[in-house]
């Protein structure tokens, strides 16, 4: 089958083309295209399926790196409308994309960004991180406030005066199992300085920690804008694996940046001796 390797400020993705929608994408298959080392190595896949909502003609199928399903990805779908661009299934530079949180509104800039309207950003509970601590005894943890909040998929945004870089993220943090009954992705943000800017870093839920979370990048936003007391702006986000922008008004969010393909190829999936999914690459074509 073809595949095709993209991603969003580092936030990466194998790309399924499937226009008849046959393709049956299992949890085992997801995992042995992302393995970083057995597979073609990426953070979730993007299944190009057709829509059945008559407001768009394509449907993103995303699934986390394990196998999971997730109602909504800010950096995938962006990258998800540059394929559809590249291989002709999309007139830009405006039309819409149907994914399990609704239809969203991409927009392919001049300057080669891609813009998302991502909707509402929708607060919940206040609640807890709690993540190993770096400094004291061997097991300790360190707690930190966060709110819930809801972007198509769900959040629990801390900002954090903590040195964002030093947080051991290698763990998927605590948090309250009955706020977030099918598990949550979480950000730690700096507080918003006078210009709205920040830098952010995620633990996703379903990839682990990635270089960027579009969704993340959106909870983040409006939460360091309602700690500074603010309920609009647009805040400039720095994320490990590059700058996005997200602008917040009444009713909805926006979120722009970049979306890169990366190489396209041929891949075999079929069954390995352990009963999990293999895959052989057959051919790839880089374009770094
Ligand atoms: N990386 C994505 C979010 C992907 C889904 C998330 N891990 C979840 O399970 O909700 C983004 O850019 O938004």
């Amino acid at each position: 089958m073809e595949y095709v390797l993209g991603h969003g400020t580092e936030n990466d993705f194998v790309l399924l083309p499937d226009p008849d929608g046959r393709l049956d994408l299992t949890p085992a298959a997801v995992r042995a295209l992302c393995h970083r080392r057995r597979g073609l190595g990426a953070d979730g896949v993007l299944r190009v399926a057709p829509s059945e909502d008559p407001g768009a003609a394509w449907f993103m199928d995303y699934r986390n790196a394990d196998g999971s399903i997730a109602e909504m990805c800010g950096n995938g779908v962006r990258v998800f409308a540059r394929y559809l661009v590249e291989a002709g299934l999309a007139s830009g530079p405006e039309f819409a994309v149907a994914t399990r949180a609704g239809l969203r509104t991409v927009t392919l800039e001049a300057d080669g960004e891609v813009t998302v309207d991502m909707g509402p950003a929708r607060f919940g509970a206040e609640s807890t991180a709690i993540v190993p601590s770096t400094a004291g005894p061997v097991g300790s943890v360190t707690s930190f406030p966060g709110v819930a909040i809801d972007v198509g998929n769900p959040h629990l945004a801390c900002v954090t005066t903590a040195d964002v870089d030093a947080l051991d993220l290698t763990v998927a943090p605590g948090h309250d199992p009955q706020l977030f009954p099918h598990g949550v992705n979480v950000e730690f943000l700096s507080p918003l300085t006078d210009d709205l800017t920040t830098s952010l870093r995620v633990h996703e839920r379903g990839s682990g920690e990635t270089r960027s979370c579009g969704t993340g990048t959106v909870a983040g936003a409006v939460a360091g804008l309602r700690a500074a007391g603010l309920s609009s702006g647009t805040v400039r986000v720095t994320t490990p694996g590059g700058v996005l922008r997200v602008g917040v008004g009444p009713d909805t969010t926006t979120l722009t940046g970049p979306a890169v393909l990366i190489a396209r190829g041929e891949v075999e999936l079929g069954d390995s001796a352990e009963g999990t999914y293999a895959y052989t690459r057959v051919a790839q074509t880089a374009t770094l």
